[in-house]
This record gives C-alpha cells, structure tokens and sequence, in this order.
C-alpha cells in the first residue's frame, strides 16, 4: 500500500506549522514524517517541529513549488526508504508557493504509487481574512484555496462569531464544493486525516460501524452484492462529490474478477488494488462522510443503487 501524504497550504502565518504540529501530536503512534520548506536560511519551521515527529526533513533551498520539485522528490524517496518506513507524510508548502504544481507532481503515477496523495488541506487564518475580506481576491490565496480539497478556518478564537461567519460565508460563495473546518490552533479533525482503513462494514445486517467521531459530520455506508457499472458510479460520483468531504470503500465493476479499493477526498476520485474482502462481507462496502445535513441518504441509497448491474 502507498503512503498517504497530505500536504498542507496556506498563506504566510495561517497556521499551517501550528496544524502539523497538532497533527504530529495526535498521532497516536501512527509513524509520521514530516517535509518542511521554509523560505531563508534558518529552517524555523524545521525547528518549531522539532521533537514531535520521527522523521523531520527541511527543504533549505528555497520554495518547493517551482525549481524544487526534483529535491521534493528525493526527500519523499529517501523517507520511504527509512526502515521501517513512515506511515503517513505530511509536506507543508511555503507560503509564498502555489500548490498546484506541486499536487501536479504528486500525482505523477510513478510516485503515487508509493507516496499517494491523500488530501490536499489549505490552512485560512480567520482573522486575516475578517480583516482583509479583499485578499480573497488575491491570485496566490484563491488558488492556495482552490487547491485544498479542504478548507481549515484557523484562528477562530481571535474573531467573534459574526466575523467567522462572514467569512464563512464569503469562502462558501467562492468555493462551495469545498468542506470548510473552523478551528483554532490548528486542531484538525483526526478521522478527517491519516485514517486510511478500508471501511468496517462488516456484514449486511450488522448496523455500519463508524469509528468516525468528528462533529459536524455523519457517516452514510452503503453495501451491495453485485458489481457496479463504472459509467454510472462515475457519473453519481461526480454529481456527489461537492457534497462530500470523503468517501472510501470496496467495490468491483462489471467485467472485473478483483475488487478495488476506492478513495474519494474533494473532487479526486482514485482506485486502487483491495485487500481481500473478510469472510462474510458484502462485495461493494462503501462510507461517505459529509458534513451534518448536507446527504439524504434516501436519494443517496437511491442513486448508488442504480449503479448496480
Ligand atoms: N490566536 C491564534 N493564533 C494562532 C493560531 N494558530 C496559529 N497561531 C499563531 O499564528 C502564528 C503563525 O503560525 P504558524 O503555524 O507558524 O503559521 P505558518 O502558516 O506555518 O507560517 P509560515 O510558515 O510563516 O507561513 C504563530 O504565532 C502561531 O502561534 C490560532 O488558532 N489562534
């Protein structure tokens, strides 16, 4: 199985090192690396990380959007090597970078498949943005956002709740696929992240376990026996997916002997080999996680079934 990366963005001082920090510290165990990139000499975001992850490399050369890339890539090659190797990422771009070549590099089937991009997370600092409501309009910012497959509102102590729900407001209207989390020191949902198991659903009359506790959001599982035809998945995918902030499962399309392995973060869909299924379980096991009222799972339940063939 590849490893998960999760790569971090966001404006100067929003909060991105604040939120791998918090990250590194809920790990529970979980083996994480993480890849700093600051701009000058003194890696202060190196230094700030220090101590909290097993594996802390810093990119000294500059910014890793352009030129950097190739040093990017060694870096994530040499992690994967360690022994034993990490089983998370975390990559947090400078500031001043544009991430969309960056998540154009990681996407790169070589590299994916042993450091697979898990989610694209954009760290917002609330009260920049109740103050300067016009940086939305910002190239670098609006794309920084535009990249994030989530939005993390931080600092939310340091505005009052009218101001963080303009600006609530204001990121919804510019982007309303994209699942916005209010926070404040960078505490990040942890089932949001790092949370790659293939979903429990054990067998079809059991109730769907959910292990996924974050607030503000449900779980919906969906289990079937037959395959799925991939012209109809794909098309209920899309038109599912502004609603989602995640969605993973098992399943086998038509004219398939194995079964797949789905993942679904933002508006990028990926497939890839399955475990075996557990004795007893349904061949189709999939979770969609959404934040509080935005499915019905009637019409969802609906929609996938007709995906069956
Ligand atoms: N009040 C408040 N301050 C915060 C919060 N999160 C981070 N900060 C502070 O904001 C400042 C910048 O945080 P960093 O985590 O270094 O931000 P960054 O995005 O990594 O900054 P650069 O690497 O310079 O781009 C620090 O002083 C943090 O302590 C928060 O939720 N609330």
């Amino acid at each position: 199985m590849p490893v998960p990366v999760l790569l971090v963005t966001g404006f100067l001082g929003a909060g991105k090192t604040t939120v791998i920090n918090a990250l590194l510290a809920a790990a529970q165990g979980k083996r994480l690396a993480a890849v700093v990139n600051d701009f000058g000499a003194i890696n202060i975001d190196a230094e700030l990380l220090a101590g909290s992850a097993e594996g802390i490399v810093a990119l000294q050369n500059g910014c890793i959007c352009c030129t950097l890339q190739g040093d990017l890539l060694r870096t994530l090659s040499l992690l994967l090597r360690q022994d034993p190797p990490p089983e998370g990422i975390v990559i947090e771009t400078s500031g001043v970078s544009d991430p969309a070549e960056i998540v154009r590099s990681l996407l790169d089937p070589v590299i994916w498949r042993e450091a697979a991009l898990d989610a694209v997370l954009c760290v917002a600092d609330a009260r920049a943005l109740a103050d300067r409501p016009t940086a939305l309009e910002e190239a670098l910012l609006l794309s920084q956002l535009r990249s994030g497959d989530f939005i993390l509102l931080n600092k939310s102590d340091a505005v009052t709740a009218d101001e963080l729900a303009a600006v609530r407001g204001r990121l919804s209207a510019l982007l309303p696929a994209r699942t916005v989390l209010e926070t404040s020191h960078g505490a990040v949902p942890r089932d949001l992240f790092f949370n790659e198991e293939p979903p429990e659903v054990p067998d079809r009359s059991a109730p769907p376990a959910s292990r996924f506790t974050t607030p503000g959001f449900e779980t919906l599982s969906w289990t079937a026996d037959r395959p799925l035809s991939p012209a109809r998945f794909q098309l209920v995918v899309s038109r599912l997916a502004p609603l989602l902030a995640r969605a993973k499962g098992v399943l086998r399309f038509e004219g398939q002997e194995r079964p797949m392995l789905f993942q679904m973060v933002g508006e990028r869909a990926t497939f890839g080999a399955a475990p075996p299924p557990p004795p007893g379980a349904a061949e189709v096991r999939l979770v969609f996680i959404a934040e509080n009222g935005r499915l019905r799972e009637d019409a969802l339940r609906a929609m996938l079934n007709g995906c069956l063939v």
